[in-house]
C-alpha cells in the first residue's frame, strides 16, 4: 500500500531522516519507534507533505505522492494526528470532529459519493458521521462539552475521531498514548485495533515499547535518522543494535551512554 524508497531530509547540516526505505501493507498496524530526535515526526511530516524530502520516493497505492501539497496527500487517503494536541478548546467536542471535514464538504466530496443534493443534506451527513465516530472512540456522551474540559486522554480520542471523519485509507498517529496512564493506554490499544478492523491501515509513532510490541504487526526502528531494524516485534526487540540505541552502550566501567526513553 505504501512504498517508501530512500527518503532523506536535511535541516542545515543535520540529516534528520537518512535514506529510509520501508513498506507498509494494507491492513497492517505498523509501529515506528526510536529514541528522542531519531527522526520519527520528521518522517510523518514528509509522508503528509509538510516537508518535501531532499531525496527519495513515496508511492501510495501505486501513485507517487512525494513532494505533493498536504491537502493533495490528505485527499489521496492519508490522515494524521499530531504529537501536540491541536483542538479548538473552547468549541464543542462534536464541532472539533466536524472540522476534520473542513474543505471536504465544499469540494463536494460527499455530495458526489452519496448523491447528497444540498448543503443542508451534506451538513446533516457530516453531523451524523461525526457522532458515529465519537461513538467509535467512546465519547458519545461528551459531544456537547467544550473540548478543553476533557481529560488529556479523551482529547487524544477527539483528535482521532477528527482524523477519521474523512474515512482515510491510512491513519498516522503521532504518540497516541503520550501522557496516558496504564488503563488509558489499554483503551487506546483497543481503539487502534478497532480502527484497523474497520479497514484503516495504521502507522503509529510510539515511545511505549511494551504497547507497540503487543499491538503492531511490524515495527521499524529509527536511530539518528537511519532505519536500524524493520521486522516483526519479537525480532526487533531482540536486535542488539536496537537494544543499544534504547538502553545505551555499556562500557567496561558499566557507564551507560546515549540513554533514551
Ligand atoms: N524544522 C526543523 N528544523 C531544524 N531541525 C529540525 C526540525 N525538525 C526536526 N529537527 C531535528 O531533526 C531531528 C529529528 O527530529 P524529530 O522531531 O523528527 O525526531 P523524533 O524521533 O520525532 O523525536 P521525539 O521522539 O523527541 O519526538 C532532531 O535532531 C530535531 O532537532
Amino acid at each position: 500500500m505504501l512504498k517508501i524508497e530512500g527518503i532523506m531530509k536535511r535541516f542545515g547540516g543535520l540529516i534528520a531522516v537518512d535514506q529510509v526505505s520501508l513498506q507498509v501493507n494494507q491492513g497492517e498496524i505498523f509501529g515506528l519507534i526510536g529514541p528522542n530526535g531519531a527522526g520519527k515526526t520528521t518522517f510523518f511530516n514528509i509522508l503528509t507533505g509538510i516537508y518535501k524530502p531532499d531525496a527519495g520516493t513515496i508511492m501510495f497505492e501505486g501513485e507517487p505522492i512525494h513532494g505533493l501539497k498536504p491537502y493533495r496527500i490528505a485527499k489521496s487517503g492519508i490522515s494524521r494526528t499530531f504529537q501536540n494536541i491541536r483542538l479548538l478548546k473552547e468549541e464543542s467536542v462534536l464541532d472539533n470532529v466536524k472540522l476534520g471535514m473542513f474543505g471536504k464538504t465544499s469540494s463536494g466530496l460527499w455530495a458526489a459519493i452519496l448523491g447528497l443534493r444540498t448543503a443542508k443534506e451534506e451538513e446533516a451527513f457530516v453531523h451524523a458521521e461525526s457522532q458515529r465516530l465519537l461513538e467509535l472512540v467512546g465519547l458519545a456522551d461528551f459531544e456537547q462539552l467544550e473540548a478543553g474540559s476533557l481529560s488529556y486522554g479523551n482529547q487524544r480520542r477527539v483528535e482521532i475521531a477528527r482524523a477519521l471523519v474523512v474515512r482515510p485509507k491510512m491513519l498516522l498517529l503521532d504518540e497516541p498514548t503520550a501522557g496516558m496512564n496504564a488503563e488509558e493506554v489499554q483503551e487506546m490499544t483497543a481503539l487502534i485495533r478497532k480502527i484497523r478492523q474497520n479497514g484503516t491501515t495504521v502507522i503509529l509513532i510510539e515511545h511505549n515499547v511494551t504497547m507497540v510490541t503487543g499491538l503492531c504487526d511490524r515495527i521499524a526502528v529509527l536511530d539518528h535518522g537511519v532505519k536500524i531494524a524493520d521486522d516483526i516485534p519479537e525480532v526487533v526487540i531482540s536486535n542488539q543494535e536496537v537494544i543499544e540505541a534504547y538502553i545505551g552502550k555499556v562500557d567496561v566501567e558499566g557507564v551507560t551512554h546515549s540513554a533514551a526513553n
